[in-house]
């Protein structure tokens, strides 16, 4: 655990003057980015007093309702990033297309996605949510700025994170060289560096799913949480502990903080979707922090970080955290 007080804007610009790993308008995008999870954070903090809480009177693209602090989030991010010079365009889980940063403002090469509150359902009961994000460069062989040129495979992120809103604030980055963890220091109103290197065990104890959907799974992931709930007695020889908090951020920052396997599958309910989380803006950039912590994650079949997304809120089933379970669960589901 890092004790010396390094800020977030420290942290980087010794990443962007080390070996030049954060060009210096990728630096600016981030601290944008952070100043904006700041002011997301205050927002759900004032909770009910804030008058945040509930829900707004419209869908999103995807058919879900959205919550005020939905909107309240994505709003902040625009505005807090379309000004700065750094950005060409964002995409949003709330947005049904890409924002073309206005010409009134200077453009920039980078692409920014993201889920501006992750894990809605628990807004209004004050469980952990958070706000993830995915940054890409934008091709430079097209001129203007379209939805084909977001179309770009996890592997290609130049910086991911995100910022949970919990019992701490705290913002989790990489942009390829490792995992940082950094804490709002509320009185300081900064971000400091809580921990450096964060490493995924490779072996868990410890799986997240939401059980109530068993019946509509596929064969391989209903063998392996028969195998995990069969415990001492069954073929793992070892008990699970089980935990599913709903919001995505939150149930990765645990595993994070202490392993385990997290996953999403496909199931039967709505059969024609690759599964629930959107691959662009949830998937991708977790995939590559927990890659990043020593970690894996596949969508039972595929490294997840090498699909070629075709539309913006495409959808994926993850199966990410601790690489010997994620692999074996991927061992158990037929090669392509
Ligand atoms: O309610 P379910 O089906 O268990 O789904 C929970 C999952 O849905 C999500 O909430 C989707 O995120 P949004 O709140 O951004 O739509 C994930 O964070 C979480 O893992
Ligand atoms: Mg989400
Ligand atoms: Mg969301």
């Amino acid at each position: 655990m890092a004790q010396s007080k390094i800020s977030l804007t420290r942290y980087l610009v010794e990443q962007q003057r080390a070996d030049g790993l954060i060009p210096g308008q990728l630096r600016l995008l981030l601290e944008v980015v952070a100043r904006a999870c700041k002011s997301i954070s205050q927002a759900v903090n004032k909770g009910a007093l804030g008058g945040v809480l509930g829900t707004a009177e419209s869908e999103n693209v995807q058919g879900e309702i959205q919550k005020k602090l939905d909107i309240i989030a994505n709003e902040v991010l625009i505005e807090a990033n379309e000004w700065g010079g750094h950005l060409a365009a964002m995409a949003s889980e709330e947005m049904d297309s890409i924002y073309v940063v206005p010409n009134r403002y200077p453009q920039g090469e980078y692409l920014l996605l993201f889920d501006p509150l992750d894990g809605s359902s628990n807004i209004d009961v004050n469980v952990s949510i958070g706000t993830i994000f995915s940054v890409l460069k934008k091709p430079d062989d097209t001129p203007g700025v379209q939805e084909g040129d977001f179309l770009q495979a996890g592997s290609k992120q130049v910086a991911a994170g995100y910022c949970i809103y919990g019992p701490q604030t705290t913002l989790v980055l990489t942009v390829g060289a490792g995992v940082a963890m950094f804490t709002l220091d509320r009185e300081q109103g900064s971000f400091m560096l809580t921990q450096e290197d964060i490493q995924i065990p490779a072996d868990t104890k410890e799986f997240a799913v939401n059980m109530s959907n068993m019946r509509h799974w596929d064969a391989p992931v209903k063998r392996y949480i028969d195998e995990c709930l069969a415990g001492k007695e069954g073929p793992r020889g070892k008990d699970f502990n089980m935990r599913w908090i709903a919001s995505m951020v939150a149930d990765v920052h645990r595993i994070l903080m202490r392993g385990g396997v997290f996953m999403y599958p496909w199931d039967k309910r709505e059969p024609e979707k690759a599964g629930k989380l959107r691959l662009m803006y949830e998937a991708n950039p977790m995939s590559w922090l927990v890659e990043q912590a020593g970690g894996a994650a596949t969508n039972g079949r595929q490294r997840i970080m090498d699909l070629q997304p075709s539309k913006l809120h495409e959808r994926v089933a993850v199966v990410l955290g601790s690489k010997n379970e994620v692999e074996r669960l991927t061992g158990y589901h037929d090669p392509l």
